[in-house]
């Protein structure tokens, strides 16, 4: 060992104690919610495997709905009750409504000023205002209703040609090229282009990210080893970045270059319109802004909305009574000649009733996105450090069998006569989370969730391939940010309506 890597060996050993010293010291004298014991320096680390939200639930049993873990050096709250939800996410919002720091997000997101992991403050405030106002408004989601369908077109006739030849579909991919190609299209207005990308491919870069995303970091639970970057995490994001960065500076000139006053306004035009406007100084968008922005609707839009839909169609095509209904419904509704369009959806309450009971089994987010406590707080007798990680398990919370009857079974019917929805004011159920840092693209992401379910169920038929029955079809998960299913389904269609 060379002096250089001795002395740093020694200052970061020394780091540890004292910060180690001084944690132990500071715990003392608090509440702390119980927990497990933690080992030195790495804390509860090692308890945590490929699926945290599953350790964290089966800990939670043992310690209760609000629990204190230590992840390297950061105290981390686990929050696994509807009333302990509605205590972090409502009563005292404010209080966690920031968000921790993010060695991943530091790296491609300019600094975190992405909305997602923006800390709490003005700077996120201005951006989930111009996000909330003026990207994902309803009038503004409606100006790309035709869109939507214009895609949905394309994405029926490629199955429908392969139930004409007798193939198997992979819907996960699919559906996942549909969602893809609308988020872009509203988003940077076009579809992307292979050739404007570098050699791994804008959806493979996309997707890589976001699982480094996912991972944890040591670098963001053990600050005081970042520059050693472990993991190799920090220099693959560096990569990414650039990608990303090259791309979008692409997109931001062809933007600034078009002249064409007559399409529908894309979000980075709106951006680009509220650039340097100094008289307004409305939303102070900068460039960075802009294309952290970008990332952040790209990533919150295409993997999350494909995943809910896949978790949907697994679950009707594992349970043919409920997909029987489904299309009962659909044909009564709007008949057999012709697809189901937006406006139909709020005629259909028991499709309503699957996607939320999928949502409610598969919340495509099970940890939602993690918050952190802006200052030292107590909740239920419990004292909560500043800069705490709180992590709400809303996988474990839909699946309480002290809320929900049967809780491990696929049964929409148990939404009827029930006035609880997703949308962040019932706790028992918050795939969109809720509060300050809910999701703002909630009515966006459900319009085409159940315009995509309701269309593939009413235009098709679905047998598993080598007959395999439902029962037998594979639901694990894969966990990242976004959760989606760890095998892609597979089904055979056979066209369902009359010409
Ligand atoms: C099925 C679709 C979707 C699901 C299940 C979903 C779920 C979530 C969840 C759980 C959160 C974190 C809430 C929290 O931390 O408390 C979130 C945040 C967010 N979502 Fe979504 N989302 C979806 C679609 C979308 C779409 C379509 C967009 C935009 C195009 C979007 C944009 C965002 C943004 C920007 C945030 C961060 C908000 C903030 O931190 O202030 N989401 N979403």
């Amino acid at each position: 060992m060379d002096m250089a890597s001795t002395l740093l060996a020694v200052a970061v050993t020394l780091v540890f104690f004292f910060q180690a010293l001084t944690w132990t010291r500071r715990g003392k004298n608090k509440r702390l919610p119980p927990g497990p014991k933690g080992l030195p320096i790495i804390g509860n680390l090692l308890m945590i495997g490929k699926n945290p939200h599953h350790d964290f639930q089966r800990l939670a049993q043992k310690y209760g709905p609000i629990m204190h873990l230590r992840l390297g050096l950061m105290p981390v709250i686990v929050v696994s009750s509807a009333e302990a939800a509605e205590l972090f996410l409502k009563t005292h919002d404010l209080v966690f409504a920031s968000r921790p720091p993010h060695e991943g997000s530091k790296v491609v997101c300019y600094n975190q000023q992405n909305l997602v992991f923006s800390p709490y403050g003005s700077y996120w405030r201005n951006m989930r205002k111009m996000c909330t106002l003026e990207l994902l408004s309803n009038h503004k989601i409606n100006s790309f209703r035709s869109m939507r369908m214009e895609e949905l077109h394309g994405c029926v006739q490629y199955i429908r040609e392969a139930a004409t030849a007798g193939g198997v579909v992979d819907l996960s991919s699919t559906v996942s090229s549909f969602s893809t190609d609308i988020s872009c299209r509203m988003i940077i207005g076009k579809k992307y282009d292979h050739d404007n990308f570098s050699e791994k491919g804008f959806k493979a870069t996309l997707r890589e990210g976001m699982q480094i995303g996912a991972t944890i970091n040591l670098a963001d639970y053990i600050p005081q080893i970042r520059a050693l970057d472990l993991q190799g995490l920090t220099k693959r994001m560096k990569i990414i970045a650039k990608d990303f960065d090259d791309f979008f500076e692409k997109i931001i000139d062809e933007h600034v270059r078009s002249k064409d006053e007559n399409r529908v306004k894309d979000f980075v035009d709106v951006m680009l319109g509220f650039m340097g406007s100094e008289e307004t100084d409305e939303y102070r968008v900068e460039r960075d802004t802009i294309k952290a922005i970008i990332l952040d609707m790209l990533t919150a839009s295409m993997d999350t909305s494909a995943a809910a839909i896949d978790w949907t169609l697994a679950e009707l095509i594992r349970h043919p009574q409920e997909m029987k209904k489904v299309q009962k419904e659909v044909k009564n509704v709007i008949g057999m000649r012709r697809m189901v369009e937006e406006s139909d959806l709020e005629k259909l309450k028991y499709l309503d009733m699957v996607v939320k009971e999928s949502f409610r089994l598969h919340p495509v987010a099970p940890l939602l996105i993690p918050h952190v406590s802006r200052e030292d707080f107590t909740v239920n007798g419990f004292d909560i450090p500043k800069g705490a990680r709180i992590f709400v398990n809303a996988w474990a919370i839909s699946r309480d069998e002290r809320v929900w009857t049967d809780a491990e079974r696929f049964y929409p019917e148990r939404f009827i006569g029930s006035d609880i929805d997703l949308r962040g004011r019932n706790f028992e159920l918050i795939p969109f989370g809720a509060g300050r840092r809910g999701c703002p693209g909630m009515q966006l992401g459900l319009t085409v969730v159940r315009l995509v379910v309701a269309q593939m169920v009413h235009c098709f038929d679905w047998e598993l391939p080598n007959g395999t029955s439902g029962s037998d079809l594979d639901m694990r998960e894969e966990f990242g940010i976004v959760c989606p299913r760890a095998n892609h389904l597979l089904a055979i269609p056979t066209w369902r309506l009359k010409d």
